[in-house]
C-alpha cells in the first residue's frame, strides 16, 4: 500500500519543525529518513501514525488522507515503533506482543489461533521467544525494543512507520530486524542515524535539514562526502561496500591523523639475529 506526504508542515510557537515535506513511497518501497539531532525526523513520523496533527499538509495511506480515518481504521493499516511506547504497567512479553492485534478485536475478544501463531512467529523472528513470561519492566533495553518491533509486526501493517528501529539493539539484532524489514512487504518509513545501516536498509533517503528536505534518492546518490559535510558539518569518507556497492561512511575521530603508512621490514627474523 503506498504511503504519500503532502506538503507537511508541523508549526509550533513560530517555529516550523517540519516544512513542506513531499514524499511518496510506493507499496514495499523502503524509505529513511535521516538528519542531524532536532532536524524534524521524528516529528514527521508522528504526523504519519497520527500522534501528532499537523499544522497543514495530508498525509495518505492507500490513497485515503488519514486525518478523515478512526484511529483504529488507521491501526489497521499502519503500525509504528515509536520512541515513547513504553509501558508504566508490568504486562508479560506474550500479551505486550498481542496488543498488536488491538485494532482487528473488539472488547476482550481472545486471539484465534492463526493470530497466536502470527504471535509466536514474530517472537521468534524478533529473538524474544525465550522471554515470553518475563514481565516487559524488566527486560533490557534491547529486549524491550525487540518486543516492541514484534508488537508491531503482528498488527500485520500494510505501511510500518519505524522511529530508530535500531535503538538498544547489538549488531547481530540490528542485523536480524533490518533484515526482516527488507524481506517483509509492508511499505517502511524508517528513522535511522547510523548511516551505513540506512545505505544497506533503505531504496531511498530523505535527509532532512532544519524540517526541510535537503535531499532525496537512492543511498548512493544522497550520501555523498559534500552532502554529509554541509548537512552533518562532518568531514568523512564515503567508500563503496566491497560486496554490496552500498555506499559507507568512515570517519575519523578530532586530533587522530591518517596512520602512517608502516615501511615494511625486509629482513628476516635470521637475519636480523646474525
Ligand atoms: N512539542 C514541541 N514543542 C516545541 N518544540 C518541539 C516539540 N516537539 C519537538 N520539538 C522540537 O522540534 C525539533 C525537531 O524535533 P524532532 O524530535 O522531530 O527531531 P529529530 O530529527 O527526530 O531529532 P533526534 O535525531 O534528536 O531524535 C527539535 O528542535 C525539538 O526540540
Amino acid at each position: 500500500m503506498d504511503l504519500g506526504i503532502e506538503g507537511l508542515t508541523v508549526t509550533v510557537d513560530g517555529r516550523h519543525l517540519v516544512q513542506e515535506l513531499g514524499l511518496t513511497l510506493a507499496s514495499g518501497e523502503i524509505v529513511g529518513l535521516v538528519g542531524p539531532n532536532g532536524s524534524g525526523k521524528s516529528t514527521a513520523l508522528r504526523c504519519v501514525y497520527r500522534a501528532l496533527k499537523p499544522s497543514g499538509g495530508v498525509v495518505r495511506v492507500g490513497g485515503d488522507d488519514v486525518a478523515q480515518m478512526t484511529l483504529r481504521e488507521t491501526a489497521r493499516r499502519v503500525a509504528a515503533l515509536t520512541q515513547e511506547a513504553q509501558s508504566d504497567f508490568d504486562f508479560t512479553v506474550d500479551e505486550v506482543v498481542a496488543l498488536g492485534r488491538t485494532p482487528f478485536k473488539s472488547g476482550n475478544e481472545p486471539l484465534t489461533a492463526a493470530e497466536r501463531d502470527l504471535c509466536r512467529d514474530a517472537m521468534r523472528h524478533t529473538d524474544i521467544a525465550h522471554l515470553a513470561d518475563r514481565g516487559i519492566l524488566s527486560l533490557s533495553g534491547g529486549e524491550r525494543q525487540r518486543v516492541m518491533i514484534a508488537r508491531a509486526l503482528v498488527q500485520e501493517p500494510q505501511v510500518l512507520v519505524l522511529d530508530e528501529p535500531t535503538n538498544h539493539l547489538d549488531i547481530r539484532h540490528q542485523i536480524a530486524v533490518l533484515g526482516r524489514l527488507r524481506g517483509s512487504g509492508p511499505t517502511c518509513l524508517v528513522v535511522l542515524h547510523d548511516l551505513n545501516l540506512a545505505a544497506a536498509t533503505c531504496d531511498r533517503l530523505v535527509v532532512l535539514s532544519e524540517g526541510r528536505a535537503a535531499a532525496v534518492g537512492p543511498p548512493a546518490d544522497v550520501l555523498t562526502e559534500q552532502l554529509i559535510a554541509e548537512v552533518f558539518g562532518v568531514d568523512v569518507t564515503v567508500v563503496p561496500h566491497p560486496l554490496t556497492g552500498d555506499p559507507q561512511v568512515l570517519f575519523t575521530l578530532p586530533g587522530v591523523e591518517a596512520a602512517q603508512q608502516s615501511v615494511p621490514d625486509t629482513e628476516t627474523p635470521t637475519e636480523k639475529s646474525e
